[in-house]
């Protein structure tokens, strides 16, 4: 069995859980009193490179990595370092997040927000926007076809901004079939959890200049920004190196400014 589907059995025994606690109707009422979500896709296409600063506690590849006690804290720094977008990580098992995570973020910050989860059913969009989320991750290695373009579909209705993750050729043919506008192309594994930069330069040539690219992970700082930008990544998302490296807010500030170096903002 592969992390991918360690992750996804956990997934839905939690999900099993929450349905029987919290009824769709009660999350539906919730999500009415909350604002409608930010056009993220508007932002990512802003001249440059933009940065997608990540809430992250732990993962299945390094285990525990910082114990975020307030994640809302860690939001503000990255909002003050310049941050377009924040991703928090709300999947239990293996990153340590939460929808209280989620909640507690959208009331320090006016920044967009991305809800990183593995999400495989509309539940959890009602949940992204009750909880305050303006985008969701939906991976394509997680969903089978009809399901992707189904849950693309509802979250474009619901006015959350999908980011749809892959990590092959053919995923991204699924991805532009499921009417994708943000691909996230993930340079790590999700089954075997190996880390490759190369594949964003590989898989971004196949993806319509009409579309948003985003690079995810494996991001340690300026370089490796400048280096995707290079490939034509409109936007990186980053946890680790933010998470570890003890000063979040500059190390944003740094991204943000090598973001918007000139020879960037002038691409065509
Ligand atoms: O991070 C992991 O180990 C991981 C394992 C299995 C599924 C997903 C995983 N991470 C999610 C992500 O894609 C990253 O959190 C995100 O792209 C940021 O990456 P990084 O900057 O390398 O932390």
């Amino acid at each position: 069995m592969s992390v991918l589907d360690e992750i996804l059995d956990g997934v839905r025994a939690d999900l099993a859980d929450r349905q029987a606690d919290t009824p769709l109707e009660r999350l539906q009422e919730k999500a009415e009193s909350v604002p409608w979500p930010h056009d993220v896709a508007a932002d990512l296409r802003r001249p440059g490179v933009q940065v997608i600063a990540e809430v992250k506690r732990s993962s299945p590849t390094k285990g525990p990595m910082a114990a975020i006690a307030d994640p809302a804290a860690l939001a503000r720094d990255y909002a003050d370092g310049g941050a377009c977008l924040i991703s928090v990580l709300t999947e239990p098992r293996r990153f340590s997040g939460s929808l209280g995570d989620l909640s507690d973020v959208r009331a320090a910050v006016p920044t967009p927000l991305l809800r990183k989860d593995f999400i495989i059913s509309a539940y959890q969009l009602w949940e992204a926007r009750a909880y305050g989320a303006d985008a969701v991750l939906l991976i394509v290695a997680a969903l089978e076809q009809g399901v992707l373009v189904s849950l693309v579909e509802r979250a474009v209705s619901l006015g959350l901004t999908p980011l749809v993750e892959v990590h092959t050729e053919e995923e991204t043919q699924r991805a532009l079939d499921a009417g994708a506008t943000v691909i996230g192309v993930n340079a790590r594994d999700l089954k075997t959890l190996t880390v490759d930069r190369e594949v964003f330069s590989r898989i971004a040539p196949l993806i319509p200049s009409d579309r948003v690219k985003v690079a995810e992970s494996g991001v340690r700082g300026p370089h490796d920004l400048l280096a995707y930008a290079g490939s034509g990544a409109d936007a990186v998302l980053v946890g680790e190196s933010l998470v570890m490296g003890g000063a979040p807010r500059h190390a944003v500030a740094d991204l943000v400014t090598a973001g918007a170096h000139p020879a960037l903002r002038d691409r065509g």
